[in-house]
């Protein structure tokens, strides 16, 4: 769910302090941070220099570690890339689409009395386009993001909060969970080395 009708008018500089100003306490107060995601007027130039696209997979680029309490990510989709189902580890997870449009498909825990034996449940899929603000906890449900597009990339900045260093992932014909440790494919526009995501089979 969008936040709607905010005039985009802050600077990338802005939108970094403000949320730096937001997390400056454990109190995490979710429609500010959508509302701050939503108040960037989006400049390809602020976060071109974090979107490192992979030919094989999405990648996860760190922008801003934070001060322990969130990390900033650029996610960059190339055509067809997609998450697996995954979990946000009890954190917060706000997310906005910088450029292209991505698809969410949310589904609900598998059940745990039938554990490993039952196909995922859809609960509701979204077509996130460009400048969509939308957040997911684990109270919300389950998700996998794609890009469902033959022809373009995406490109979507993503803040957790505590930050994301492992989490559950769900194959959705089972339900089966794995445990999966995240890792960074840059970090403040420096590539690392062993970059992994947790991006299961789509099917
Ligand atoms: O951080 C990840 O790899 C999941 C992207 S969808 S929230
Ligand atoms: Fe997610």
């Amino acid at each position: 769910d969008g936040v709607q009708g905010v005039a985009p008018t802050s600077s990338w500089q802005d939108l970094l302090a403000g949320i730096r100003q937001a997390f400056s306490t454990d109190k995490v107060d979710i429609d500010v941070v959508k509302l701050l995601l939503s108040s960037y007027k989006s400049k390809r130039e602020d976060w071109e220099p974090y979107a490192k696209f992979d030919a094989h997979r999405y990648t996860r680029n760190l922008v801003d570690e934070g001060n322990g309490r969130y990390n900033l990510i650029i996610l960059c989709w190339g055509e067809g890339h997609a998450s697996s189902i995954h979990d946000h580890a009890n954190s917060h997870c706000f997310m906005r689409v910088m450029d292209g449009s991505l698809q969410e498909v949310q589904y609900s825990w598998p059940d745990s009395s039938h554990s490993g034996t039952r196909p995922m449940a859809e609960l509701a899929t979204c077509d996130l386009c460009t400048d969509t603000v939308t957040y997911i906890n684990d109270s919300v449900g389950l998700h996998r993001i794609q890009n469902t597009s033959h022809t373009d990339p995406a490109v979507s900045l993503h803040l957790y909060s505590p930050p994301i260093t492992t989490c559950h992932t769900f194959e959705q014909r089972t339900g089966r969970a794995h445990s999966c440790a995240v890792s960074f494919y840059s970090k403040t526009g420096a590539l690392c080395s062993n970059y992994s995501t947790c991006s299961g089979s789509t099917s």
